[in-house]
């Protein structure tokens, strides 16, 4: 197994890549590809760390090489948000880096799964499928955007208000990555009730625990620890299914609900990617209603990126 990290010198690839280093099957190869002068010394760092997986780190230009025989690449090259600013305000930084790794994926790995973790995802993830449309590469089973951060959020919070063992604690987030996009359905978490103020406040943490951090680190960016942990899980996810193994996760791909064009929602996953998208079941009305105020924003999302690809 081929695992490729591209952006991995910066607070989330440096984190993932050890996490990967510990919990990818023995035998595979982590190569770790970023811009940052201390690419190579981040694999060598590594590679010090005793496991049967094997680190390679690649700067300016040994992307195509980097890429070479990727079964999984995951991105999370690009800029970070600072307090005061949206998602969305990343978007004229993190673009055209998606753009253009995107571009060498699909010259060198087109099979390959590749996961979007680079903001603003509600709008880097379509950019990234109309570039491979454009390569005639386009396989919407393979293309995920990031989302395992809001799961791991919700399932934390539930476990920290009711008192739970988060072990157990399993929360459906459906939607997109921002603000109100991000819908977790918290009237099908098992074994636990909210009242109405419980599912207001917990909503409303949940989709914004992404601003909690950014301003809790003052400057100093965004969530880098947690989502180090969230992508490393979403990969392991991935490596099980390629391994043949049958998984269900949660992921923002091309939705066939008719709710947006990308959409996040429980998949099942195997061998070739998405094998199936999980109905979510029923709404409460609060969720439904939350649903429906926020397709609107995330249609617009969704608009930019195809919109940038395009020249429009
Ligand atoms: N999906 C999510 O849930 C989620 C969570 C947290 C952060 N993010 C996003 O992830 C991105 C990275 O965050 P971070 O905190 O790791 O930032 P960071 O600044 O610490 O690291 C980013 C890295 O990307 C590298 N980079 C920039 N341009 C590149 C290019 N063209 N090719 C390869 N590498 C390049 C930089 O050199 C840097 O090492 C941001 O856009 C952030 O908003 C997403
Ligand atoms: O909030 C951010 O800008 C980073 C990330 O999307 C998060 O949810 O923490």
């Amino acid at each position: 197994m081929k695992v490729a990290v591209l952006g991995a010198a910066g607070g989330i690839g440096q984190a993932l890549s050890l996490l990967l280093k510990t919990q990818l099957p023995a035998g595979s190869d982590l190569a770790l590809f970023d811009i940052a002068p201390v690419t190579p010394g981040v694999a060598v760092d590594l590679s010090h760390i005793p496991t049967a997986v094997t680190v390679k780190g690649y700067g300016q230009d040994g992307l195509t090489d980097a890429l070479q025989g990727a079964d999984i690449v995951l991105i999370p090259a690009g800029v970070p948000r600072k307090p005061g600013m949206d998602r969305s305000d990343l978007f004229n930084m993190n673009a055209g880096i998606i753009r253009n790794l995107v571009e060498h994926i699909a010259d060198t790995c087109p099979k390959a799964f590749v996961g979007i973790i680079t903001n603003p995802v509600n709008t880097t993830v379509a950019i990234a499928a109309e570039v491979l449309k454009q390569k005639g590469v386009y396989d919407k089973n393979r293309l995920f955007g990031v989302t395992t951060l809001d799961v791991i959020r919700a399932e934390t919070f539930i476990a920290e208000l009711k008192g739970l063992n988060v072990a157990d604690v399993k929360v459906p987030v459906i939607g997109g990555h921002s603000g109100t996009t991000i819908l977790p359905l918290l009237s099908q978490v098992e074994g636990v009730s909210f009242s109405q103020d419980e599912v207001e406040s917990l909503t409303h943490r949940i989709q914004n625990a992404g601003t909690e951090v950014v301003e809790a680190k003052a400057g100093g960016g965004s969530a880098t620890l947690s989502m180090g942990y969230a992508a490393a899980r979403f990969c392991m996810s991935l490596v099980k299914a390629k391994q043949g193994e049958e998984v269900v996760d949660y992921a923002y791909v091309e939705s066939t609900g008719g709710e947006a064009d990308y959409f996040a929602q429980a998949v099942r996953l195997g061998t070739e990617g998405v094998v199936e998208i999980l109905p979510y079941g029923a709404l409460s009305a609060f969720e439904t209603q939350s649903k429906n105020d926020m397709l609107e924003g995330l249609k617009k999302d969704i608009k930019m990126g195809v919109d940038f690809v395009h020249g429009e």
